[in-house]
């Protein structure tokens, strides 16, 4: 077919609901594809069983590749998940020179547009690769079928393509492996030294990352000592999905506890498992913390609530070992009958939740003190040491990284503080090590 060239950043959306449903809601997609940086002419939706050569009906096509003759545009947005031979027969159906992109592939693009550290661009690198995978191994298939080498532009199809996704597949995983045992290892240290972690979860654009800067505002950025590539200076928020991919950690000083809050990649519903599996070196900072805030941004209908709550305990359910407290977002923009409605609505998904404005700052004391009631409690100890001369080194440290109720200097030194328990049991073992000086 001729004509205009069509623009590649415009944008036609696509979707197929199952039969018997009402219209497919497009809101999301459309988000997704502006995320990515294109402009929206037009959409067409159905509601059919999934056909399996074209996942649309036949004449669907017909209407969808009218759409695009009409309006330019470059490029074909399903939201749905197109098979590798879907694709191809599409192809075959809509006018030359059109793109066409998943669900999936469209939240890679968008992925690949904001990876910026090396983290991300290997996770965003391997999802990539694993999604190419069964496409080529279909290309592979279908040109030995049909003998048709050169089959969609693949050149010589070559099954050493397929060998090499693999390989580039192991080497990322080996790599990766090895940033996650850093991390965990970071995680220990930042333990040892008192902290409590604490991460936020929750759908793409809750919020997550206002909240972020709302708690740690005024109080000290970690500096991230030894800086480590992987974590980003600043947590940007943005009204569009998918503004955070890496990691950003900052200290929140509570009264009582030294907290590191780490905000990180956002989730969305019908992520295919192994596109979270890629992400899992980021989604560590959440499985592995000491408790989980997880963000809702309460403006939304209901039913979009308790659906994207169901999504992020689906994503969380399987590797999750800390404990969740659901936080209520935005506030400032709906009445308190509302909030109060929805929270009660939402009582079996969010017990007995917090409620802020990350924006305006309302809530955050109670959020504070949650925070502070749901992790692991503070034991009571209460040491007697002799005075050497590393005891002071040893108080001090107490002081740094325990409240200290009391301490008494005679000759030997009585020191009354509560803690964590690992920084009790490691004040503990540093006692033992204390020796008499000889006389
Ligand atoms: N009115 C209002 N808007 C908010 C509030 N918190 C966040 N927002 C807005 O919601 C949008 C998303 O905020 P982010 O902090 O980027 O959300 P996020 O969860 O980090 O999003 P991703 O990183 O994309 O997953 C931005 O436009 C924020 O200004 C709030 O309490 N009230
Ligand atoms: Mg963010």
């Amino acid at each position: 077919m001729t004509g205009t060239p069509h623009d590649p950043e415009s944008a036609v959306i696509a979707a197929r609901g199952p039969s018997g449903s009402s219209d497919p809601e497009t809101d999301e997609i459309r988000d997704l594809a502006r995320s990515a940086g294109y402009r929206i002419a037009g959409e067409i939706t159905q509601t059919r069983t999934e056909d399996p050569a074209l996942c649309l009906g036949s004449g669907k096509v017909d209407e969808l590749a009218r759409l695009l003759e009409r309006t330019d545009a470059g490029v074909v947005v399903f939201d749905n998940r197109l098979g590798p031979y879907q694709t191809y027969n599409l192809g075959t159906r809509l006018p030359d020179g059109v793109n066409i992109v998943d669900r999936f592939r469209l939240i890679l693009d968008i992925f690949g547009q904001r990876a910026q550290t090396r983290t991300a661009q290997l996770q965003v690198e391997l999802a990539e690769l694993r999604y190419e995978l069964p496409r080529v191994e279909a290309k592979v298939s279908l040109a030995k079928r049909d003998e048709r080498p050169g089959f969609m532009g693949l050149g010589e199809y070559d099954e050493s393509r397929e060998q090499d996704i693999k390989n580039r597949i192991s080497r990322i995983r080996e790599e990766l492996a090895q940033i996650e045992e850093e991390e965990e290892k970071r995680r220990e240290q930042r333990r040892e030294s008192g902290f409590d972690l604490v991460a936020l979860a929750g759908y793409t654009n809750a919020g997550k990352s206002t909240l972020l800067r709302q708690l740690a505002r005024d109080l000290t950025i970690d500096e991230n000592e030894n800086q480590h590539p992987d974590l980003d200076a600043t947590a940007e928020s943005e009204d569009r999905l998918f503004t955070t991919l890496g990691t950003t950690t900052r200290r929140v000083d509570m009264d009582r506890r030294d907290v590191l809050i780490t905000d990180t990649v956002g989730f969305i519903s019908e992520l295919p498992h192994w596109l979270v599996e890629s992400f899992k070196s980021t989604l560590d900072a959440v499985y592995r913390a000491d408790l989980v805030l997880l963000v809702v941004d309460v403006t939304e209908p209901i039913e979009e609530i308790r659906e994207k709550l169901i999504t992020c305990h689906d994503t969380l359910y399987e590797r999750n070992e800390a404990p969740i407290v659901t936080v209520l977002n935005k506030i400032d923009c709906v009445d308190e009958d509302e909030w109060k409605r929805k929270m009660n609505a939402l009582s079996a998904l969010a017990p007995n939740p917090i409620t802020v404005s990350a924006v305006e700052g309302t809530g955050t004391d109670g959020l504070l003190d949650r925070i502070d009631r749901e992790l692991p409690p503070f034991e009571h100890e209460r040491l007697v040491l002799p005075m050497t001369d590393d005891t002071m080194s040893l108080v001090s440290w107490i002081h740094d990284n325990a409240r200290v109720n009391d301490v008494t200097y005679g000759e030997q030194v009585i020191i009354d503080f509560e803690a964590r328990p690992s920084v009790v049991e490691q004040s503990r073992s540093k006692a033992g090590t204390l020796t008499i000086p000889a006389e």
